[in-house]
């Protein structure tokens, strides 16, 4: 979905029903820690004043959001350095999930569309709300101006193509409690599917049966 739109509404109410979430937002917090070498290219990339060293040198998010949600090249430029750390992370908690025996994973991502991972995902949903409450509701939770909630709309890919796009679309125009219905039905909908099994068994054959046949050509 897009900003605001409810997706991390969506994600509680999968967490509260057990299924585990990898949350990219988060993750997107974590690699950027002061240390790290995604903060060092930041840092680099785009200079002392983007971070404030009287707190330890952590980012400074809001400074950075302003300029990144107003020029697209700085966008590209973040992207291009923080989005491979945000997807090995994803991946490493991907494979750790994967031994639990859990029966499927949520990737509460933003941003799934526009970096065509959607095709590996089995099943894609998209949570939307009308532009205008999207504004609102951004503009209360994070306290800031309508402009800013406007540009950081613009700067995603159309809600109405990531509609068409996805294969369960979650109306969020009414309020929380129907949508936390709706999302009860999708979940009683992923408990009678046997997609996850047969992804399983497709993953377990790519991880297992691939690397034998590569060893046994090469020791040949
Ligand atoms: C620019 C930053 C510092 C602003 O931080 P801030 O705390 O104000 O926002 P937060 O991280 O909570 O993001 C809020 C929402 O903004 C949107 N958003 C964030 N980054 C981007 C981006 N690069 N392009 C488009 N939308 C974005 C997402 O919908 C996200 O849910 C931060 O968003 C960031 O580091 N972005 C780059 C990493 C990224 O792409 N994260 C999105 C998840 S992969
Ligand atoms: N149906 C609704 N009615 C009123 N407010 C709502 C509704 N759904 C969500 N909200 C509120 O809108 C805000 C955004 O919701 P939420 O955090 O779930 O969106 P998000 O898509 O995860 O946001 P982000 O893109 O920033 O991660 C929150 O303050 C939430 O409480």
């Amino acid at each position: 979905g897009g900003v605001a739109t409810g997706k991390s509404t969506v994600s509680s109410v999968f967490r509260a029903h057990g299924v585990p979430i990898i949350d990219a937002d988060q993750i997107a917090r974590q690699v950027v820690i002061p240390g790290t070498s995604t903060y060092k290219k930041l840092r680099k990339e785009f200079g002392d004043e983007y971070f404030d060293d009287e707190q330890g040198g952590v980012l400074r998010r809001d400074k950075l959001g302003k300029l990144i949600f107003n020029n697209p090249e700085k966008r590209k430029a973040l992207n291009g350095i923080t989005h491979p750390a945000i997807r090995w992370e994803m991946f490493k908690q991907f494979l750790t999930l994967l031994f639990t025996g859990t029966k499927y994973i949520v990737f509460d991502t933003p941003l799934l569309f526009e970096s065509g991972y959607d095709k590996w995902i089995g099943t894609t949903i998209v949570v939307w709300c009308d532009f205008e409450k999207e504004v609102e509701r951004m503009m209360k939770r994070d306290n800031i101006p309508r402009a800013d909630a406007e540009s950081r709309i613009h700067a995603q890919m159309d809600i109405e193509e990531k509609k068409k796009r996805a294969k369960i679309v979650l109306d969020n125009n009414g309020n929380i409690d129907e949508l936390r219905e709706k999302v009860k039905e999708v979940i009683i909908q992923m408990e009678k599917s046997w997609k996850p099994y047969i992804y399983r068994v497709i993953f377990g054959l790519i991880l297992g049966v691939v690397p034998y046949y590569a060893l046994k050509y090469i020791r040949s």
